[in-house]
């Protein structure tokens, strides 16, 4: 099972680096690693396991945050609205996500973000697109194009920056980390 010793930090080169794109059909390895993110999200969730294993809770989790550089991530996402909603917003893999479009309109996490992969708290507003459609596949290759919208989008675009390198303090204003500008509310 994966714990958090499995979870490179800031500073290891891999979570610069473009992740590779995955072909079909992926590898029993690859089968076994979006198991293995999607076990890791469910435990880190569960207060109990949690507790007993060290695990930072998490909504989302990228491969190259396993230095496994390949273009797959695991969501498991509550509502935050109701978060003893059974149902998760998001609950699964998604392989080589890809922004197609997005809203003008932009949404930042009034709390901010944070990292698995960081170890300290970068305050400031970290500015995402409110609406994205995203191309992706499935671990069986089958192609989706859907539209996300609210903290569900923000997490997406979260993950997907790690597969292109960025981490979420990228997007903060050096100058003004508290700034909005007019096209950008805040959520939560
Ligand atoms: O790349 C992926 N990551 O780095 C895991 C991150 C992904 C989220 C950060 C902001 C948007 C996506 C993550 O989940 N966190 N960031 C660090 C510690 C907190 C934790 C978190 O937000 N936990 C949470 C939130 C609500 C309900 C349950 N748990
Ligand atoms: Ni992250």
């Amino acid at each position: 099972m994966i714990t958090m010793k499995d979870i490179i930090r800031e500073g290891h080169p891999t979570l610069r680096k473009k992740a590779e794109k995955i072909t079909f059909p992926v590898s029993d390895e690859i089968r076994q690693l979006a198991d293995d993110m999607m076990e890791f999200l469910r435990n880190s969730q569960d207060e109990e396991l949690a507790e007993k294993y060290g695990l930072r809770g998490g909504v989302g989790i990228a491969a190259p945050q396993l230095d496994v550089s390949i273009q797959m991530t695991a969501l498991l996402v509550p509502d935050l609205m109701d978060p003893e909603n059974a149902e998760p917003l998001l609950n699964g893999v998604f392989l080589n996500p890809r922004v197609v479009s997005h809203s003008v309109e932009g949404v930042c996490l009034r709390e901010g973000e944070g990292c698995l992969s960081v170890d300290r708290d970068v305050p400031g507003y970290v500015p995402r697109h409110a609406r994205i459609t995203v191309t992706y596949n499935d671990i069986d290759g089958n192609e989706y194009k859907k539209r996300f919208s609210g903290y569900p989008a923000i997490v997406l675009q979260h993950e997907i920056d790690h597969l292109n390198g960025i981490m979420f303090y990228d997007h903060i204003s050096e100058e003004t980390p508290f700034a909005l500008d007019e096209h950008t509310n805040l959520l939560g």
